[in-house]
């Protein structure tokens, strides 16, 4: 029986499932497990795998592999970090794969073994040399998984049975919607708040927050002047696509142009009089995250560049997606651009996904003696326009 002050199912017609939000929701709940070290099970149409990040998961998640597995686990890496562990280039076939899988004799399937096999920055020596095998299906889906959740790319793995998962009330999700999880998260983005904050280089400014309906981190549009008026009338506002950068932009830091970059873009809206937009896009470290950005500092330390030490990481040398911006952009009514970048990959990702930029404008600044290599890196090898 329903009890008082609820309604049987049956009396809800309007709470049929909808299909995107479903996805949504067990996308980031799956994320959120990783992130705790609990293992979740993966569909795809051929089977199931049963999943945990190297970098979180304890001795439980482990037993709740163990249990739920049907073979032996074994440790998917991307290939670049397979490479590192393997002391050999990267496998042939293995970056068209997307994963490599490495066989886990008992003494490397324990945390901490995991951990140094999953991270660059941890420099511990193994006991062993782990073995190569052939990559499982929904490899590669478990990686995309990782990365959503700005871990390591690295997992331990295991095929197994929805039974199985569901006995040890594991999570499950379908591999198809992790995949579509960030086209899908940003085109669900909406305005949820909006408020006149004056700036010192900017007093006409307006912040409107974007939300996705994964329940994820906000997103933020900067304002300047009347930019929704001048696309209303036809024009084309100033607008900057601004990734995050914790280090830059709050604390100064002198290892990037950030900071700068930030705080020239508004007061040069400011001075503009068709206005601009700046988009705070949550995509910290090129997409990567603040924790793995400072993994890549080690590295960088040790004399990797920029591009490298992502890559060193597991990840691509640039993880955005260009769909939130443009989501943004339409939502404030503005879909025809002049775009402050240096970087020919924005204004090619902004017009795939349907934004017109009519102009590109420069936006450099000198070197500051730290971050001298790094723009040179931009230059030399993202392709940035200097
Ligand atoms: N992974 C990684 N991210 C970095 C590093 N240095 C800065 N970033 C991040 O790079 C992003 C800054 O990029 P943007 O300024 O938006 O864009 P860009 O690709 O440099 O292109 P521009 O529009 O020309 O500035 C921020 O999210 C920073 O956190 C680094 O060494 N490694
Ligand atoms: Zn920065």
């Amino acid at each position: 029986m329903t009890p008082p002050g609820t309604l049987a199912a049956e009396q809800t017609p309007d709470l049929v499932p909808d299909p995107r939000a479903l996805a949504l929701r067990q996308v980031h709940r799956a994320v959120a497990d990783l992130r705790r070290g609990t293992p979740v099970l993966l569909r795809g149409p051929d089977g199931a795998l049963v999943v945990a990040a190297a970098e979180t998961v304890g001795a439980r998640g482990l037993a709740e592999l163990a249990a739920a597995g049907l073979a032996p686990p074994v440790l998917l890496l991307a290939p670049v970090r397979a490479a590192a562990v393997l002391h050999r280039p990267v496998p042939h076939g293995a970056e068209e794969e997307g994963a490599v899988a490495l066989r886990l004799p008992p003494a490397l399937l324990a945390p901490e073994a995991l951990r140094s096999l999953a991270d660059p920055t941890a420099g511990r020596l193994l006991p062993e040399t782990p073995e190569r095998l052939s990559a499982p299906p929904l490899s590669q889906a478990a990686l995309a998984l990782a990365k959503l959740g700005r871990l390591l790319p690295a997992l331990v793995a295991a095929p197994a049975t929805e039974a199985a998962a569901a006995r040890l009330a594991l999570l499950s999700v379908g591999a198809a919607e992790v995949l579509a999880y960030p086209a899908s998260a940003a085109t669900s983005l909406a305005r949820v708040a909006e408020a006149r904050v004056p700036l010192e280089d900017a007093p006409e400014a307006r912040i409107v927050a974007f939300r996705a309906a994964d329940g994820g981190i906000e997103h933020l549009a900067i304002l300047v002047g009347a930019p929704e008026a001048t696309a209303a009338a036809g024009g084309a506002p100033l607008v900057r696509a601004h990734s995050e950068c914790f280090t830059g932009d709050l604390l100064g830091s002198l290892r990037c142009d950030c900071g700068p970059q930030l705080r020239g873009a508004i007061a040069r809206m400011a001075q503009d009089p068709a206005g601009g937009v700046l988009l705070y896009l949550a995509q910290e470290g090129r997409g990567i995250g603040l924790v793995n950005k400072l993994r890549a500092y080690t590295l960088q330390d040790g004399g990797l560049d920029t591009l490298d030490a992502n890559r060193a990481l597991g990840y691509g040398a640039d993880e955005r997606n260009f769909l939130v911006a443009a989501t943004m952009l339409r939502a404030v009514g503005v879909e025809r651009v002049r775009l402050l970048t240096n970087n020919p990959d924005k204004i090619a990702g902004l017009a795939a996904c349907g934004i017109e930029v009519l102009g590109r404008e420069a936006h450099a600044f000198d070197p500051n003696g730290v971050n001298d290599g790094y723009l040179r890196t931009k230059a030399e090898r993202f392709g940035h326009i200097l």
